[in-house]
């Protein structure tokens, strides 16, 4: 899949999220440098213009870039710090861009959340009619 990413800073956990996505699917980075608002943003919009199929943020606490992304219409971006949570946005709200903290996610952790939430292919039909009043 492509996956659109963005970090407001790099440190082990980034990088093992990037080496994942890296491994197992084509990364996208639609802005790089800039602010968390501009970063959140940019990837929810490459998410949008079906630039890549999800996106996944990262800043020290993870709230802030998934509050830009979810200022672009469209995105659904949802903070996760373990595999259940992330797994039950794919399910349960269809959710297309994962956000984390960073700073507060060991790099495995960060790796399994990330795989969770890739790793659920379509969400529970039985919530449709609840995703489509988001
Ligand atoms: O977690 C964040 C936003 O939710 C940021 O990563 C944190 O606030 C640091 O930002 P800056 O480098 O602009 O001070």
């Amino acid at each position: 899949m492509r996956i659109a990413f963005a970090a407001d800073d790099e440190n082990e956990t980034t990088k093992a999220v990037l080496d994942y996505l890296a491994a197992e699917h084509e990364v996208v980075r639609p802005a790089q440098g800039e602010s968390w608002p501009q970063l959140g943003a940019a990837v929810g919009q490459a998410v949008v213009d079906g630039d890549a199929d999800f996106g996944i943020v990262m800043c020290w606490t993870g709230t802030g870039t998934a509050i830009a992304a979810n200022k672009v219409p469209g995105v659904r971006a949802a903070l996760a710090w373990e595999a259940w949570i992330a797994e039950g946005a794919r399910k349960w709200n269809d959710a297309n861009v994962l956000a984390m903290s960073l700073k507060r996610l060991a790099p495995d952790v960060a790796v399994e959340v990330t795989k969770a939430f890739l790793g659920v292919s379509e969400p529970d039909p039985d919530e449709a009619a609840n995703i489509a009043q988001l």
